[in-house]
């Protein structure tokens, strides 16, 4: 088991690891057995971007069910990167006065996903807070959600968790549930959050909602450079939405769901930070 968490951790998995040349990966496997080996001494301790960052207990506990959803999430980080990276074949679809640009692209399969470009008044530190570990709070500042349950940690940065649609709000598609694996990674100053459908023996798909199927799909949060309390976000929405709906009509609801998620994280971190501004000057 301990072998199969070091091989997805050294590097199959992340395509900048792929890309290295044979040395330097060779260099690599060899660090990675020897932070497994320091690890299991408890002699180590890891930076906090790396996937093998977990405290010896959680590792010795890894089971080959946790092992699986952590495979699962770096994948779909990654499938996702490779989409939202790729050059070709953007078409823009909207350019709004706060910032947002949304482009899409039809992938083979006939698939359309959209991605968001925008700049937002947070570091990707707080986002990371925000988007992640509070991903069960987001019900509360977004009217699209219902409710979001974690339903599984696998260390800190990968959880299985089942997300709830709203029936209404501006949704023309009507409520969904979806059954995600979610994954972060932190590599220098940038946060990489990713996910896609999963499945749980424990949580089949409910009578009375349709399952949808989110992902991959990803979120890179980087700081502009010259104001790194302020972020660049890209979110690539790829969302089968399953039921029997005109494609038509599927294809705009996305970037308007897409764009209005993005003005309900606006307003939460214009709260936030109005709350802190009030906090400073009481204090
Ligand atoms: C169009 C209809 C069917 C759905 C509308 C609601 C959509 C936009 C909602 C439902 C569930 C939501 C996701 C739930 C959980 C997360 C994990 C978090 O780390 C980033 C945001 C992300 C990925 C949300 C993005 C928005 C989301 C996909």
């Amino acid at each position: 088991m301990l072998r199969a968490v070091l091989k997805l951790c050294c590097g199959i998995t992340y395509p900048h690891l792929r890309s290295m040349a044979g040395l330097q990966r060779a260099a690599l496997a060899a660090f990675g057995q020897e932070i497994t080996h320091s690890q299991s001494r408890g002699q180590m301790a890891l930076p906090a971007w790396s996937p093998l960052r977990w405290t010896e207990s959680e590792t010795a506990a890894l089971a080959d069910e946790d092992v699986f959803y952590l495979k699962q999430g770096v994948a779909a980080l990654n499938e996702a990167l490779k989409i939202v990276e790729s050059e070709d074949g953007w078409k823009l679809e909207t350019a709004e006065k706060n910032g947002d640009v949304i482009y899409s692209k039809v992938l083979t399969g006939n698939r359309k996903v959209f991605r968001l470009e925008t700049e937002l008044n947070a570091s990707p530190e707080e986002l990371h807070d925000i988007l992640f570990f509070r991903v069960e709070e987001m019900h509360e500042w977004n009217p699209s959600i219902r409710r979001i349950k974690v339903l599984k940690h696998v260390g800190r940065n990968t959880m299985v968790t089942h997300e709830v649609s709203s029936e209404t709000t501006g949704n023309l598609i009507g409520q969904r549930d979806f059954l995600s694996v979610r994954h972060s990674s932190k590599r220098e100053s940038r946060v990489y959050l990713g996910g896609a459908a999963t499945r749980l023996e424990s949580l089949p798909p409910q009578p009375g909602f349709v399952r949808a199927e989110d992902g991959p799909t990803c979120i890179i949060l980087q700081p502009l450079q010259d104001r790194p309390d302020h972020s660049r976000f890209i979110w690539l929405l790829n969302m089968d939405v399953k039921g029997w709906l005109p494609q038509s009509l599927v294809n705009k609801a996305l970037p308007r769901a897409q764009a209005d998620f993005t003005k309900h994280l606006r307003r939460r971190l214009a709260a936030q930070n109005s709350e802190n501004t009030v906090l400073g000057r009481c204090g």
